[in-house]
């Protein structure tokens, strides 16, 4: 569907100033030549919101009507696009995006929490107003992926996404690995580099990865987005000492999302995998971010670039604007709302190898135990490696053969009744890429 006012200038109202804010603000005003030649159209910005009028942006503003409140910036009448760059899954960003789309306007947000809880109402009322959300920036900030997913790989069934979507999280795992520091000391000190969000369990915890996670999952099964079906797990529990003990046996540790459609449903899970050193994922450092497509038709994509930051961000969000501007629009999740599936979630079934890091009392037998304890679920044990003792405890790396998660958890349940573990065993996931 075309927009009405394609042949006029597209007129934005901007809420939220903040980091991606000002980014969009500086991009239009610097590229204001470059994107009406692209887009056939001037690009121009009626009105803007934040919280503090006064605050001294580093950009100049004063060409531009200002709003207290972004719900009255999104119903302006000189507002074709309302572009919601506040964040946060509840509050002034949903309320705003609700009543541009109310209001007969097209939405572009970067809001990946609000798009994971809320994509499916939001979707369905964009639909039911004839109009269109678009949210480039919300998944791996400066990768192009939503357009890859939903325009060059439109003819694939879609068979795999997976990847690392949280470029703090995988600051922290190499820093962790490149200066041999512990979690903590490492989180205090991307904690004091502004690196992580104002909630830093969004992105410690795997939340804002699974946020993503979730988004894309959507358009490449054609399911209703469904956070609440991932299998998520935070970097929390990640030790220096596994992440030692991996790099001796030629892996580094990632925080991984994986979402498949299997037989049972959809597989989504984020959780901290061991991955080949030598893979591509392997190789990631610092905060960039990865995102692996397989398609039937194409195979594999792998795309590469900065997961956030001002530039990165606000690129992606003047993709969405540019789009809207030359009347390129498409359903929000690749496909109508209403046909979207309601997948049940499948734990993941698929068989993996495991790590398995723990200490063992200092007790004749605790070692045959575990042992026991894990042929007795069926697992077969690769490798295996005590180090010397330390603390009357034992350290014990164990890497399973392929087993399934279930067995592994029987196996666990089982390995606590012992009476042999000084303390919860670590259980990573290996995976095969
Ligand atoms: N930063 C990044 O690298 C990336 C961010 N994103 C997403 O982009 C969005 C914006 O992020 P970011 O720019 O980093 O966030 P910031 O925290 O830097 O900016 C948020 C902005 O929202 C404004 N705001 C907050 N509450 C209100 C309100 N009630 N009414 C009006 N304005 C309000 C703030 O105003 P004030 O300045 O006055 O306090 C601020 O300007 C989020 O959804 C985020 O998840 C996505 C990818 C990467
Ligand atoms: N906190 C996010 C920002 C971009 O979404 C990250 O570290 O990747």
């Amino acid at each position: 569907m075309s927009h009405p006012l394609q042949s006029g200038p597209l007129r934005l109202g901007i809420a939220g100033l903040g980091t991606v804010g000002v980014g969009v603000v500086r991009i239009l005003r610097k590229q204001a030549d470059l994107l009406e030649a692209r887009t056939g159209r001037k690009i121009t910005i009626s009105a803007v919101s934040a919280r503090s009028k006064d605050k001294d942006r580093g950009v100049n503003l004063s060409g531009y009507a200002w709003e207290d409140d972004p719900v009255a910036l999104a119903k302006r009448d000189d507002v074709d696009v309302f572009v919601e760059l506040i964040g946060g899954d509840e509050g002034p960003a949903k309320d705003a995006t609700e009543a541009a789309l109310g209001a007969g306007k097209d939405v572009v947000t970067a809001n990946k929490a609000m798009l994971a809880i809320h994509g499916q109402s939001l979707a369905e009322q964009a639909e039911a107003a004839g109009r269109h959300i678009r949210y480039e920036a919300a998944v791996a900030g400066g990768i192009p992926v939503i357009k890859v997913l939903n325009e060059a790989l439109a003819g694939n069934e879609i068979t795999r996404v997976m990847g690392v979507m949280n470029g703090s999280c995988n600051y922290i795992l190499t820093r962790m690995e490149d200066a041999g520091l512990p979690y903590e000391d490492v989180f205090a000190e991307a904690d004091g580099l502004g690196y992580l969000e104002a909630d830093p369990a969004l992105d410690v915890g795997g939340i804002d990865a699974a946020h993503k996670l979730a988004i894309l999952s959507s358009i490449a099964f054609g399911s209703r987005v469904d956070f609440d079906g991932i299998d998520l797990e935070g970097i929390e529990r990640v030790s220096i000492e596994d992440i030692r003990a991996a790099a001796g046996m030629g892996y580094k540790i990632k925080l991984l999302g994986v979402a498949q459609m299997t037989g049972r449903g959809l597989e989504q899970r984020m959780q901290p995998c061991l991955v080949p050193d030598t893979s591509p994922l392997g190789q990631l450092s610092g905060g960039t971010n990865m995102i692996v497509l397989e398609g039937d038709a194409v195979g594999q994509i792998v795309l590469r670039g900065p997961g956030a930051g001002e530039g990165p961000t606000a690129s992606a969000v003047l993709s969405d604007i540019c789009d809207l501007a030359r009347g390129w629009q498409g359903p929000v999740f690749g496909q109508k709302a209403s046909t979207l599936t309601n997948t049940a979630s499948a734990m993941s079934q698929a068989p993996a190898a495991f790590y398995l890091r723990m200490g063992l009392l200092d007790k004749p037998g605790a070692l045959a135990k575990v042992a026991t304890v894990l042929g007795e679920a069926g697992i077969s044990i690769d490798r295996m490696r005590q180090t010397a003792h330390h603390n009357d405890h034992a350290p014990v790396l164990i890497v399973t053969h392929k087993t399934t998660r279930s067995a592994l958890d029987d196996a666990l349940a089982a390995m606590a009744k012992t009476g042999v573990l000084a303390s919860d065993p670590v259980a990573l996931r290996i995976e095969d890429l």
